[in-house]
């Protein structure tokens, strides 16, 4: 199938960018084919976020949103709080202390699946072609080295490899440019950041993992438009924090972020949410509530240093694929959709111009002189300082480094990253955390949790967490990390198990999969290569 554009990803940077082609065309009074491909089942089944979006892209992506129909940015942020916890304390951070450009005034908390919904409504009333359940499986080029488009995978093939009776091909998808909006962490993202040495010149990214529930609280503790965000206890030998926004329909989104640069082997990113949990204030705002839905999702943490160069011939990187996740503010949803747009607009001056599969410089000048490079310039040292000086005093400091830039005093430093998989160090030199024991009323099981993820893949399927070399689980990671995997997965795929001979074994259950990416980042010798499954598989959140 031929197309002008092809975006591989439904997500907010690949919608803008649909929905901005299609209006450039329409001023223009000329035609130009797009069409989006998405693995999730229907757009918004594989969108987590948390979220409060700025909606300063949107603005100017469809300046009369608010006369819209079916938006979802019904509620607004009405009171915006910062707290510091301690076991059982917690302090509010007064609000004057933050850096105007932390503000949050403006903002609106909402399902970010369900804004992707409505993105995509507007975008197939525009004529952008939108296909769900199809995951672009490779990406093609042309001979002369410069991409030709994607082909998605093919479905009905079993774990053997063999065709089944359901068999179906894999299409083709040729297009004058590609947009690669696959989110944090995209696997063909990762190919052609390998293939064009995209990040050749910039510094490593890193990532947090997002662990988020969806809870329907008591009427009378809900205030819709109330923002907070957490730091401090529980976590001790990582980084990272907890959000909780009162969002519409009586529901609470609470989530909890920890960075993945963490040495401890022992530690589990879901346990702390679990534990979390327990601090009293927010024990107390669910108790009598009801945990509905549960997701996981990675986050790029890398920021300004860590973007790579975005367009290669025949295509370009937008949204989180690149990385344009603004740390502090927790926001990388109007810096998506910005980019797309922004991609959208070279892509459209170079079809127009009877150019094709060459690079799309204009997209790279644009945002080297856009919103989003300076938003992301003023916070770049808050994760390396965070890092190197611990929460408190790294907060201080990137909290002087903010308000300095607040004040336009430029700094003249900017601090590099580390890769997150080469941070864990080995299990006998540090403790495993306390954790709480599941009481299936306020903290919960990974595998209870999953199940409210809707979660659902095809089980004789060719494996898509392959792992590059079988033997080093069980013969490199056990002795070393008692394996991570068991810890670090959301989902619960990954178990060591006692064979009956004693002998340990590892075991995948691919199937519980939540498309989050941890382990393809966090894998000490990344070992293990994440890759699309059938089209379709995976979580079905409702509106996370
Ligand atoms: C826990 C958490 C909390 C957050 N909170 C906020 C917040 O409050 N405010 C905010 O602004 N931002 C927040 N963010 C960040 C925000 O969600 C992202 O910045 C934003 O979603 C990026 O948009 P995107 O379009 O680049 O990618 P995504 O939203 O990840 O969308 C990518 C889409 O591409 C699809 N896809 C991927 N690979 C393929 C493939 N090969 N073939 C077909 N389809 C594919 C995916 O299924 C997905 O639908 C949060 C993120 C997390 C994880
Ligand atoms: S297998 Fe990997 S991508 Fe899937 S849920 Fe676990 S850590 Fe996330």
């Amino acid at each position: 199938m031929e197309y002008d554009v092809v975006i591989v990803g439904g997500g907010p940077a690949g919608l803008s960018a649909a929905i901005r082609l299609k209006q450039m065309a329409e001023e223009a009074g000329r035609e130009i084919e797009v069409c989006v491909l998405e693995k999730g089942s229907e757009i918004g089944a594989h969108i987590l976020s948390g979220a409060v979006v700025d909606p300063k892209a949107l603005y100017e992506l469809l300046p009369d949103w608010e006369e819209m129909d079916g938006h979802p940015l019904t509620v607004p942020v009405e009171s915006d709080n910062h707290w510091v916890l301690t076991k059982s304390g917690k302090t509010s951070f007064p609000h004057i202390f933050m850096p105007p450009f932390m503000d949050n005034d403006g903002c609106y908390t909402l399902s970010l699946g369900n804004f992707c919904r409505w993105l995509a409504s507007v975008a197939e009333g525009m004529g952008v072609e939108i296909f769900p359940g199809f995951a672009a499986a490779e990406v093609l080029f042309h001979e002369d080295g410069s991409v030709k488009g994607v082909a998605t995978g093919a479905t009905g093939i079993g774990k053997d490899g063999e065709k089944k009776p359901s068999y179906e091909p894999g299409m083709e998808l040729h297009a004058k440019y590609t947009f690669f909006a696959e989110g944090v962490r995209g696997h063909l993202s990762k190919e052609l950041k390998r293939i064009f040495e995209l990040d050749r010149d910039c510094e490593p990214q890193v990532y947090g993992i997002g662990i988020k529930e969806l809870w329907d609280i008591e009427p009378e503790k809900h205030e819709p438009g109330c923002v907070i965000h957490t730091q401090g206890w529980p976590l001790e030998d990582a980084n990272g924090g907890g959000f909780i926004y009162h969002q519409a329909d009586g529901q609470v989104a609470i989530g909890y972020v920890v960075w993945l640069g963490y040495k401890n082997p022992h530690i589990a990113p879901f346990q702390e949410m679990q534990k979390w949990k327990t601090h009293p204030v927010i024990a107390e705002l669910l108790k009598g509530g009801k945990r509905v839905s549960y997701g996981a999702r990675a986050i790029n943490d890398g920021g300004y240093q860590s973007v790579p160069k975005l367009a290669f011939p025949g295509g370009a990187l937008i949204g989180c694929s690149a990385g344009f996740l603004n740390v502090p503010r927790i926001k990388g949803t109007h810096t998506a959709m910005k980019s797309g747009m922004m991609a959208a607009e070279a892509a459209f001056a170079a079809v127009a111009e009877g150019r094709q599969s060459d690079e799309l410089t204009g997209y790279q000048a644009a945002y080297d002189e856009s919103w989003v490079k300076e938003e992301l310039r003023k916070v770049r040292n808050t994760v390396p300082l965070v890092k190197k000086f611990g929460d408190l005093l790294g907060t201080i400091l990137s909290g002087a480094t903010m308000w300095a830039e607040a004040l336009k005093i430029k700094m003249p430093f900017t601090l590099g990253h580390k890769p997150d998989h080469e941070q864990l160090g080995r299990k006998e030199h540090f403790y495993p955390p306390e954790y709480p024991k599941p009481d299936g009323v306020l903290t919960f099981d990974r595998l209870s949790s999953v199940f409210l993820s809707n979660t659902n893949h095809e089980e004789d399927q060719p494996p898509h967490l392959v792992l590059k070399d079988p033997a080093i689980p069980i013969e490199h990671n056990l002795p070393l990390y008692d394996e991570p995997a068991q810890r670090y997965c959301p989902a619960g795929v990954y178990e060591v198990v006692e064979e009956e001979e004693g002998n340990p074994k590892f075991v995948i259950n691919a199937q519980n999969c939540v498309h989050c990416k941890t382990c393809d980042i966090k894998d000490p010798t990344q070992n293990i290569n994440w890759v699309v499954p059938e089209g379709g598989g995976g979580p079905n959140y409702p509106n996370m």
